[in-house]
């Protein structure tokens, strides 16, 4: 599948190529992401998907039907939480769910019952009442969650559902995800920039840039492309302590953010590191370390993405 954007007019007029060859399979009762960094192209695929924008060319089969022939099926075949803010925004949490699950075809006493269930399972009893445009904007996110989690569509497309989330939120959307494949065999599409939540969830990840899948396989497929080495972390108090021989050495190959240094490297090299910062000067001007196994994201600076798109 591809697409690009234009922007501008005449000679003047450029375009962006958001996605450039796409071609995925999701399989059913799969969680699968798409992980990519800003701009990558991942909004714009799944706005595709669920009909909301039309590819340039390529095929769209959602169970059977062909979404690029007939985009007015998607409301049908899937939910979907998108990063815009909703059309429901001046309703009240109780009634944003009450009124997806009737405009989801279900019945006025369905559609409420479907919708205190789902305020109860995602802990929304307290804010249920309040309208969705008053809410803090995790509120907000849990509760566009809820409402496209009521009148049931066999596929659950997630645009970043946990952005602004506090920790327990996050629980709360994880865990009704789980619930949902587990229990009701649901397909999940999920895009995100996270990348601990990518790990514990998805079955499945495909690995977008500038518009291309530069790779798709599961987490643990993933992240034996970078099987060896592991992640080393130092957190200083103040300024690293350059002084020290070893930490000098360091401070040209590690990748700084802020007070934290990453240092990806053998497991042999790693432990002489932990050995020279643990001791003398070096410790004292340490604040925290962590020694870890690859993750999703050293796979993904392996596989040539480019770097800073992604959260930790
Ligand atoms: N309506 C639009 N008009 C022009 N260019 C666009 C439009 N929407 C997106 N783009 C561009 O297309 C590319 C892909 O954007 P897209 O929103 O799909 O990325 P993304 O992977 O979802 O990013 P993010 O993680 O920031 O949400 C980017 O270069 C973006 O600037």
């Amino acid at each position: 599948m591809a697409k690009a954007y234009r922007s501008g007019s005449g000679a003047a007029a450029t375009e962006i190529r958001a996605n450039d060859g796409i071609d995925l399979d999701v399989r059913q009762g799969e969680v699968f992401g798409l992980l990519g960094p800003n701009g990558a192209g991942k909004s714009t695929l799944v706005r595709q998907l669920t009909g909301l924008l039309r590819p340039d060319r390529g095929s769209i089969d959602l169970l059977g039907h062909d979404l690029v022939r007939h985009p007015e099926r998607a409301p049908r075949l899937l939910a979907y939480l998108g990063q815009e803010s909703t059309a429901l925004d001046e309703l009240t949490v109780a009634l944003a769910a009450e009124t997806t699950g009737r405009l989801r075809g279900l019945g006025r006493s369905a559609a409420r019952s479907a919708a205190a269930e789902v305020i109860t399972e995602l802990g929304l009893e307290p804010i249920a009442g309040r309208p969705l445009a008053k809410l803090s904007g995790g509120q907000r996110r849990l509760a566009c969650f809820a409402a496209a989690l009521v009148g049931e569509r066999p596929l659950l497309v997630l645009d970043e559902p946990t952005t602004g989330m506090d920790p327990v939120a996050r629980r709360a959307v994880w865990s009704a995800v789980d619930r949902r494949r587990a229990e009701r065999g649901t397909t999940v599409l999920l895009v995100t920039h996270n990348v601990i939540e990518a790990e514990t969830v998805l079955d499945r990840v495909a690995v977008i840039d500038e518009g291309r899948v530069i790779a798709c396989d599961t987490p643990g497929g993933l992240k034996a492309l970078v099987d060896g080495d592991v992640r080393l972390d130092l957190v200083w108090r103040t300024e690293a302590p350059t002084g020290v021989p070893a930490v000098a050495a360091l401070a040209e190959r590690a990748e700084r953010t802020g007070r934290r240094w990453t240092v990806r490297t053998t497991p042999e090299q790693a432990r002489e590191l932990v050995a020279a910062v643990t001791t003398g000067p070096a410790f004292a001007a340490l604040d925290d370390f962590t020694l870890a196994t690859p993750s999703l994201e050293d796979a993904y600076l392996k596989l040539g993405g480019r770097h800073g798109g992604l959260v930790r």
